[in-house]
């Protein structure tokens, strides 16, 4: 399907694919406008990165953001354009030049007011935030005071209600004590009663016989009754007193539990106040942001304004000159009038002249007036002409200097690369152009020019692009061509053809590297592509722009042709063709990356239709980067057959070996699929294994026949020139080892950078390391971890799980850090079986323990949180070619324990080691790959971070501060790349 251009310069040519990360950090370019349909889209990311957030009171009191002025602020930049438009344009007749002059200064006037306005209302916003700020302290302080009061209630009435719990109980006991004794009363009554009854009797008869002194026991008997009822009425009445204190008791307990609510309800209202003081000191920073660009632009501004004032002095002079004219001209012409009449009476006289000696007389009169009037018209005149020319000199002054300011400043739009538009703006341009060469829309050697013109982030690519956008595609392309003219290079042309690309299709470092160095390669001013397997199961969402080229690129493979559908899209800014091969046993529809039986011949199919997409694409690279094995082919199949054959031979070949471990080896025969002949390089000097000889190997076909070898640090490219490091291939390294060089990763330090990691719940930095704290707790409470003591170390690690990493020694780490008192978080997933088995088997011991997590699979979200939330990280790698997650882990203040070997040996040096310079000192690192050498760093580590909590924190902001970016190292390939460009260049010549 014809790709058809769009109105949104971003959007154009893209039809049925979203839009992702058009406009990121650097999309300054206010001269960009965008059709209404993507206005919204566009812009909404436009104005977040150009917050010009003016909080303003709202007509209900609070605050509120002020999106119209907001947009008003762009409104006044395009008009800002148009107005210099208007001035440059000063060709016009004189009341045009005049008009125009106002119009500038109106719009320059109208901008900087708006601009005043807008400093106003920013200084305005940040006084009201001030005074909101201090507002909100003081209420603060008073529901902290008011809590403390309330707190003291709290302890009063608790101390009380202690008391009345224990009266409460004596009350018990006594209401148990008069119990019994309202019981004994009781018995008391019936035996008196009996008595009563049956000693009624006896005492008459006893009161005849004892003569009526009998009544003694009976007396005795009412007192003690008549003292039990008074005690039991006591009891009674002090029981009624305490069941009364109990019922005030209760009321009190009430009121304590409601304010023990209103308590709560003080809290929520408190966090609640504390997260909005928040908010606005997140607000006022903003503010004070965009009042210091806005300053900026004022200064920018008030240079415009004085440009313009000298202009505007220049224009008052002319037209006061010029209006003295128009009075001249005026006076002129009242004495043309009369002049007129004189003549005309002049006319009349002469008629009577000869008549009358008077009139004779009275012509002489006339003739002499009318000279005196012609002189003085004579001399008008004259002075009507100076005014004109110094007229027309203060309209050429003015003229001269619109035309130098125009003149300069289009000469800075175009000497000047394009700085502010982003990278993703550019590889977009590039793919479309492409698609159009690919499409046979425009000439290979159009599309290289137009390319070129990309390259050079050149200006009026832009303008072109703007003003052709509503055009259509036949027009656009018409304008494109119109451009060429010449061109230089700026720079190399770098195409790396890999297997992986962080963060689209990563298994591990290799990915990292691609992207990284591409990126950093491209901000060197090189042309940087990379053409990818496309796997079904990449993460599709990080490519921005995706879209299928309307081109089918056969590719050998079995003897036979098979279709390649191109795909393009842009990821972190680079530009990506992606091949998806149509060939039967669909390749890279595996929901794998690699692992499969066929894997020699997937990615030798990739590598050979890789080269037939340059070669049809018209490409002329001047390096040809492949990595590792799956890509090594890339080397004897460009100087077999492509170079010699097909004419793609404008390259030299890179070949990047990331672990020797892995060299892809297959049965000599297979080769052939690719079209390379076993006979030829089935040679002990070509791509025979060394150790066995009817097999080949593509990682030693990539070192014979590339220009440049390369791996992936100096220590590393020591250890595999041994038997054990080079796995076989230290003779072929040996052999050719004068273009063998060892070059450490760097790492891409805007994708790994805590300041602005989008992964962590807070970012942080070398100097405000609250914000680790806080990523510690959060990992903690994410991963079910215990936080009561926050001092216990935690120890990280994340690894691909096999034997290279010292998969054994990671396991006594774990035991060991839980017998030192720490904590430990392993993420890692393991493509060996028995590994992953085993440490299923530890994770599920330690499912619901409180300081070990083992996760088993592969999180990039997950991994961010670790490396900010450790203090500790491990890596005791067998072997480390040179090993990313130490440069990570020291970025985000996570001190790394290794094991000296491969690139941890060039980037981890040992805080104890006196004869490394006290500065390069970064960590801790032990020599025997056992669990002896692992214990004595683990534990001097933990030691430093007990005993010496300065000590330590001094350590981890020096870690966080050491630049492992790819500056330097990318610098070294760049160096290579030329070097080898250069050669070829002389040889040619030769
Ligand atoms: N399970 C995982 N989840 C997320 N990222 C991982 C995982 N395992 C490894 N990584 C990442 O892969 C990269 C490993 O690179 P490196 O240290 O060079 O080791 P290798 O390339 O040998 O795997 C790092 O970016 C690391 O964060």
């Amino acid at each position: 399907m014809a790709s058809k251009l769009r109105t949104c310069f971003m959007c154009w040519n893209l039809s049925g694919f979203n839009c992702v990360n058009h406009h990121n950090g650097r999309n300054r370019v206010v001269r960009v406008s965008f059709p209404a349909s993507c206005e919204m889209r566009h812009r909404a990311t436009f104005s977040s990165q150009h917050k010009r957030q003016q909080i303003k009171p709202s007509a209900e009191g609070g605050l509120r953001q002020n999106q119209d002025e907001e947009d008003d602020a762009a409104e006044v930049s395009l008009n800002n354009d148009d107005s210099v438009e208007n001035l440059n344009d000063a060709t016009a007749p004189l009341a045009i030049n005049i008009n125009g002059a106002e119009q500038a200064e109106q719009l320059s006037g109208r901008q900087l007011e708006d601009l005043l306005g807008m400093i106003k209302n920013a200084e305005k916003n940040i006084l009201l935030l001030n005074e909101a700020r201090v507002r909100s302290l003081e209420d603060l302080e008073k529901i902290l005071a008011e809590k403390e009061a309330l707190q003291g209630e709290i302890n009063v009435l608790e101390t009380r209600l202690a008391e009345t719990d224990a009266q409460i109980k004596v009350a018990n006991q006594e209401k148990i004590h008069v119990e019994l004794l309202e019981g004994q009363l009781e018995k008391l009554r019936n035996e008196l009663a009996q008595k009563e009854s049956t000693e009624g009797k006896y005492s008459e008869l006893h009161d005849l016989q004892n003569g009526g002194l009998s009544d003694a026991n009976p007396l005795s008997h009412n007192d003690s009754i008549h003292s039990l009822t008074e005690e039991l009425n006591s009891l009674r009445a002090e029981n009624a007193s305490l069941k009364n204190t109990i019922e005030s008791f209760k009321t009190q307990l009430s009121d304590t539990k409601n304010n023990d609510e209103r308590l709560v309800a003080l809290e929520k209202e408190r966090s609640s106040l504390e997260s909005a003081l928040k908010d606005l000191e997140s607000k006022l920073s903003i503010s004070q942001d965009d009042v210091s660009k806005i300053s900026t632009l004022t200064v920018e501004y008030k240079d415009l304004w004085d440009k313009v004032e000298n202009l505007q002095s220049l224009l008052d002079k002319a037209t006061k000159q010029a209006d003295q004219a128009v009075i001249v001209l005026q006076q002129n012409q009242d004495l043309r009038r009369k002049v007129d009449k004189l003549e005309e009476s002049l006319e009349e006289a002469n008629i009577y002249k000869l008549s009358s000696d008077k009139l004779q007389k009275y012509s002489e009169l006339m003739q002499q007036k009318l000279k005196l009037l012609e002189d003085r018209l004579q001399k008008t005149d004259e002075e009507i002409n100076s005014y004109v020319q110094l007229y027309q000199q203060s309209v050429k002054e003015f003229q001269d200097t619109l035309d130098t300011l125009k003149e300069e400043s289009k000469k800075g739009n175009l000497e000047e690369p394009v700085e502010d538009m982003p990278w993703e703006f550019w590889s977009q341009l590039l793919l479309l152009i492409d698609g159009w060469k690919l499409e046979k829309k425009i000439s290979v050697d159009d599309a290289s020019l137009l390319r070129e013109k990309v390259w050079k982030r050149d200006r009026r690519i832009i303008d072109t692009y703007i003003a052709c956008k509503k055009q259509s595609e036949q027009e656009a392309i018409s304008a494109f061509l119109g451009l060429l003219s010449s061109a230089t290079s700026p720079g190399l042309h770098v195409i790396h053809i890999a297997a992986e690309m962080a963060p689209v299709a990563k298994v591990g470092g290799l990915g990292d590297v691609v992207s990284g160095l591409g990126k950093a390669l491209q901000k060197k001013g090189h042309l940087v592509e990379i053409v990818l397997p496309k796997y079904d199961c990449m993460q599709y969402d990080r490519v921005c722009d995706l879209r299928a080229l309307d081109v089918l690129i056969d590719s050998y493979f079995d003897r036979q042709l098979y279709k390649n559908k191109i795909w393009v899209g842009t990821v972190e800014g680079l530009p990506v063709y992606f091949i998806e091969p149509h060939h039967p046993d669909k390749f890279f529809w595996r929901g794998e990356f690699y692992g499969e039986r066929d894997d020699f011949r997937r990615f030798s199919f990739f590598s050979r239709a890789a080269l037939e997409f340059l070669l049809r694409a018209g490409k002329k690279p001047d390096i040809i980067h492949c990595h590792d094995w799956q890509t090594a082919f890339i080397a004897p199949l460009y100087w077999e057959i492509f170079a010699p054959k097909k004419g793609l031979n404008s390259a030299r070949i890179c070949f990047t070996c990331h672990n020797f471990e892995y060299q892809g080896t297959a049965a000599a025969s297979e080769l052939e699929s690719c079209g390379l002949e076993s006979h030829r390089l089935n040679r002990k000097d070509r791509m025979q294994d060394n150790s066995s000889h009817d097999r080949v190997n593509s990682v030693k076909g990539g070192i014979v026949f590339s220009n440049i070898v390369t791996t992936v640090s100096p220590t590393y490219a020591q250890e595999v020139r041994t038997e054990e490091g080079g796995r076989g291939l230290h003779s072929t390294l040996s052999v050719h080892s004068k273009k063998l060089i060892g070059i450490i990763n760097g790492i891409d330090t805007d994708a790994w950078n805590p300041a602005t990691d989008a992964f962590l719940p807070v970012q942080y930095n070398a100097t405000d390391l609250q914000g680790k704290a806080e990523n510690k707790q959060a990992l903690g409470r994410n991963l079910g971890l215990s936080s009561t003591d926050v001092r216990r170390p935690l120890v990280g690690c994340i690894t691909r799980l096999v034997p290279q990493k010292g998969v054994h020694l990671i396991r006594h780490a774990i035991y060991l850090t839980l017998e030192l008192g720490g904590q430990f978080v392993l993420l890692g997933s393991s493509p060996v079986p028995h590994i992953q088995k085993e440490f299923e088997g530890i994770a599920n011991h330690f499912q619901n323990h409180d300081h070990i997590r083992l996760i088993l699979k592969y999180d990039e979200s997950l991994s961010h949180a670790i490396y900010a939330a450790s203090d500790m990280f491990i890596i005791p790698s067998i072997f480390e070619p040179c090993g990313l997650t130490q440069m990570i882990s020291m970025r985000y203040g996570a001190i790394p324990i290794v094991r000296k070997t491969g690139g941890l040996n060039d980037s981890v040096f040992d805080v104890d080691d006196d004869t490394i310079p006290s500065q390069f000192r970064n960590g801790f690192t032990f020599v025997n790959a056992d669990e002896q050498g692992l214990n004595g760093a683990l534990v001097r580590a933990f030691n430093l971070f007990n005993n010496n909590p300065e000590g330590w924190k001094q350590l981890v902001q020096k870690d966080m501060n050491i630049d492992f970016s790819w500056e330097t190292s990318s610098a070294q390939y760049e160096e290579l790349y030329l070097k080898s460009v250069a050669r070829a260049k002389a040889a040619k010549g030769a």
